[in-house]
C-alpha cells in the first residue's frame, strides 16, 4: 500500500485538508456499520472535572480508567518532548479529544469519527476549550473513515505524536499499518481491542486473520488478549521497518476491553525472544514460551509432548515480552499523584491499578498468571488467599505478584508443582 516512506525524506510544508469530508458513499462497505449504539442517552457527564455531553454517541462510563491512562501518558509525552499533536481517530462524542486538550495540554487535536451525526456533540464539547481558555483554536473535527484520515496525514507528511485508536472488536488491527505510517518515530499509539472471543481461543482462524496469532483456549485468556494485540502490532510495524514495545497494557472486564500503549521505534525488535509462541500443558499446568526454532520440538518438563495435542496447547505467534515498563508506570503514578488523581480522598481505583501494574512489571515474572482455583483443584485443597500464597512464595525466594487482569490469580516464577505443594502445606496436608 505504501511505497515511499516520507519519514526518511526531507520535510516540506503542506496545507492540511482536514475539512474535506467525503460523501458517505465513499466509505467502504465494511465500515458502513456506523450507527451509534446508545448506551447512555444525551446527558452531561463529568470525568476528572471535565464536563462534556455524550449526546447519542457510543459512550461507556466504564472506559473512564482507560481514558485516564491515555490522558496521563499523553501528558507525560508533552512534558518530555515539549509538544503533543494528537489524532483521536474514532472519537465518539470527543471526550478523549477534550481531555487531551485540557488535561494533557495537547498543542493540537484532530478529532475524527466516521459517523457524521456525532458532529454537533463533538463541536459543542470541544468548543468549551476556547470558551474557557480564550485562545486560538487547537482542534479540528472530521468525519472520515479512519484509514483515510491516517493515510492522508501520511501522504501529507503530517505526522502525529500520539494516535488513539478506539475501535470495536478486533478492527484496530486493520488500522495499524496506516497508523504507524502517520506516527512520528518515538510517537505513541493507544490501541484498543474488545475481541474477547479471540483471546478465549474460541475462534483461532479469526484471531489469525485479525492479529496473526492462532489462539487456543488457555487459562490466562485475558492476558492473551493483550498479547495478541501487541503481537499483531509488532507484525504490522515490522512490515514498515519499525518495531513497537508496550509502555503499559490494561485489561478491563467491562466489555471486555484490551488496551495497550505502544511506542514506535525504527528497526527490528531488539529482543527476538519477545515475539514467539506459548505453550500450556493441561496435564501439569505449566506454561513455557518458545521461539520459531523450537516449534515442532516442543515438550513439557512433565514429559508431555506435542503429539498429545489435546493436553499440550500452543498459541502464537504473539508478544511474549513484558506487558509494561516499570519506570513508565512509576512516572504515570507520580503524575497522577501531582494531579490529585491518586492518594487521599481520590478513590483507590487508579492507584491500585497502577501499583498492580508496577508489581507485574517485575522482570522475573513470566507471562501468564496462575488462577488460584486451578492450584486448589490440582492440590485438592481449599483455594488459598492471594496474600497467604504470595508471602509463602516470597519466603521461598520466588517472585510473586497479583495480576491486574484476574482478581483471583497470581503471577509467579514458581512452577505449578511448587504452587500445589505450597497450597497443600498451607492447609496442613
Ligand atoms: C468505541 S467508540 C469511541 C468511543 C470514544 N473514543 C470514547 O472514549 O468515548 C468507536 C467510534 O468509532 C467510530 N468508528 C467506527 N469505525 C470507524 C472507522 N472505520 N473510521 C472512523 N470512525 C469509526 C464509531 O462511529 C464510534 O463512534
Amino acid at each position: 500500500m505504501f511505497v515511499l516512506n516520507p519519514k526518511t525524506l526531507s520535510a516540506s510544508t503542506f496545507i492540511p485538508k482536514y475539512f474535506i469530508v467525503p460523501p458517505r458513499s465513499s466509505i467502504p462497505p465494511q465500515f458502513s456499520n456506523f450507527k451509534s449504539r446508545t448506551y447512555c442517552k444525551s446527558n452531561q457527564i463529568t470525568e476528572r472535572g471535565v464536563l462534556f455531553d455524550t449526546g447519542d454517541t457510543f459512550f461507556r462510563h466504564e472506559s473512564a480508567t482507560g481514558r485516564d491512562l491515555g490522558v496521563l501518558s499523553a501528558a507525560l509525552y508533552k512534558q518530555t518532548k515539549g509538544q503533543l499533536r494528537v489524532l483521536d481517530a474514532m472519537c465518539g462524542c470527543g471526550v478523549r479529544s477534550l481531555r487531551y486538550l485540557i488535561q494533557s495540554k495537547a498543542d493540537f487535536v484532530l478529532a475524527n469519527d466516521a459517523n457524521e451525526s456525532h458532529r454537533r456533540v463533538i463541536l459543542d464539547n470541544l468548543g468549551q476549550v476556547e470558551r474557557f481558555e480564550g485562545e486560538q483554536r487547537r482542534w479540528v473535527v472530521t468525519h472520515n473513515e479512519a484509514t483515510r484520515v491516517l493515510t492522508d496525514c501520511y501522504l501529507q507528511r503530517d505526522y502525529f505524536d500520539y494516535i488513539d485508536l478506539d475501535s470495536f472488536g478486533s478492527d484496530s488491527s486493520f488500522f495499524l499499518r496506516a497508523t504507524f505510517s502517520s506516527l512520528k518515530l518515538d510517537g505513541l499509539v493507544y490501541v484498543t481491542s474488545t475481541d474477547g472471543f479471540s483471546s478465549g481461543g474460541h475462534r483461532p482462524f479469526h484471531s489469525l486473520e485479525a492479529f496473526g496469532a492462532y489462539v487456543r483456549p488457555m487459562p490466562y485468556a485475558n492476558e492473551l488478549g493483550l498479547r495478541i494485540l501487541i503481537g499483531g502490532a509488532v507484525r504490522e510495524a515490522s512490515v514498515l521497518g519499525y518495531h513497537v514495545t508496550p509502555l503499559f497494557s490494561y485489561y478491563s472486564c467491562h466489555g471486555p476491553v484490551f488496551r495497550v500503549l505502544l511506542q514506535l521505534k525504527k528497526g527490528k525488535l531488539p529482543e527476538k525472544r519477545d515475539y514467539g509462541f506459548i505453550c500450556y500443558c493441561n496435564r501439569c499446568g505449566n506454561s513455557q514460551a518458545f521461539s520459531w526454532g523450537k516449534l515442532g520440538r516442543i515438550s513439557c518438563p512433565c514429559n508431555n509432548t506435542i503429539k498429545d495435542a489435546a493436553s499440550l496447547v500452543v498459541s502464537g505467534p504473539l508478544w511474549t515480552g513484558p506487558l509494561h515498563s516499570g519506570n513508565y508506570i512509576m512516572e504515570m503514578l507520580n503524575l497522577a499523584e501531582q494531579w490529585g488523581w491518586v492518594g487521599e480522598g481520590a478513590g483507590t481505583g487508579l492507584e491500585k491499578l497502577l501499583k498492580q501494574m508496577f508489581e507485574e512489571s517485575d522482570p522475573r515474572l513470566p507471562f501468564g498468571y496462575i488462577k488460584l482455583d486451578e492450584v486448589a483443584s490440582r492440590a485438592k485443597t481449599n483455594t488459598p488467599s492471594i496474600s497467604t500464597i504470595t508471602s509463602a512464595l516470597h519466603k521461598e525466594g520466588y517472585a510473586a505478584s497479583r495480576s491486574h487482569i484476574a482478581p483471583n490469580a497470581i503471577k509467579t516464577d514458581c512452577p505449578m508443582a511448587g504452587c500445589i505443594r505450597i497450597a497443600q502445606e498451607l492447609h496442613g496436608c
